[in-house]
């Protein structure tokens, strides 16, 4: 994980202010816009914690050539990476409160310009907030084209029960952060989905079913999108 940070980290030439530190962007490479009529395509991924968006995302990338960048994960490398940051990003990952967008929005910025061609992106986890819609308009709406936000849906216990079962050594998959996480997501992101809702963008799919059957009504979704 930290060697994909190298990776990403030795393409930035510029430097972004945050509070009194300075998280690295990239300026140089491969630029996330392709022209104005050839802007990467980006599909935001939301759902409750465990409601699937990793799963589903890796079918997706897997048949359909997206990228997918789940928020998260970028966080969590970035903590693990000795970052300035590692702390902040920990407590607020244990909290399940959201990371300012600053960092959040840079660090999938670069994983696009590190990537190699694709069909888009699928961004998994974003934005989560208010602070994560605002920092990516002012800093990414003009570069990307976004078509549509996949909104995965799940009963609550359902989603607890999951991630509960997860077992990946997460740090914030224990009923406490749950709790928290879950909170965080009816108050801060649900209104995100809705704001998505407004514009025409939400294409949703329950998840509470197996995971095939979940697959399916997604494809048809990319297919129909143009994918
Ligand atoms: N349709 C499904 N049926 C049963 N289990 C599932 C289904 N989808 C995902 N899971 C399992 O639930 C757990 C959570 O899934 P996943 O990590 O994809 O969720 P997520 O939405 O990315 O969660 P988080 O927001 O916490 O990152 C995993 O162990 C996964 O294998
Ligand atoms: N836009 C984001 C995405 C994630 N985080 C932090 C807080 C979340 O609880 C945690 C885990 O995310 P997940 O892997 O469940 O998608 O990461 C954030 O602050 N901002
Ligand atoms: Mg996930």
């Amino acid at each position: 994980m930290q060697q994909v940070m190298e990776r990403v980290r030795r393409a930035h030439e510029a430097g972004m202010t945050y509070g009194n530190a300075i998280l690295n962007r990239p300026t140089g490479g491969r630029s996330v816009a392709r022209g104005m009529s050839n802007l990467y395509k980006v599909v935001f991924v939301l759902g409750p914690p465990g409601s699937g968006k990793g799963t589903q995302c890796a079918l997706i990338q897997k048949n359909f050539g997206l990228v997918h960048l789940s928020a998260g994960d970028l966080l969590r490398e970035e903590q693990e990476s000795k970052s300035q940051y590692g702390q902040l990003i920990a407590e607020h990952i244990r909290n399940g409160t959201i990371v300012p967008v600053a960092i959040t929005c840079a660090l999938l910025e670069n994983a696009m310009k590190a990537s190699g061609d694709c069909a888009g992106f699928l961004i998994d986890g974003f934005p989560r907030n208010q602070d994560n819609l605002d920092g990516w308009q002012k800093n990414m709406a003009d570069k990307v084209d976004v078509k549509f936000t996949l909104f995965l849906s799940c009963k609550v216990d359902v989603c607890v029960s999951r991630c509960l079962n997860r077992k990946q050594g997460r740090a914030d998959d224990n009923e406490e952060s749950l709790r928290k996480r879950i909170h965080t997501y009816n108050t801060q992101t649900y209104p995100i989905i809705e704001y998505y809702e407004k514009l025409g963008l939400v294409r949703e799919v329950a998840t509470c079913r197996d995971t095939d059957e979940v697959y399916t009504d997604i494809e048809k979704i990319f297919k129909e999108a143009g994918f």
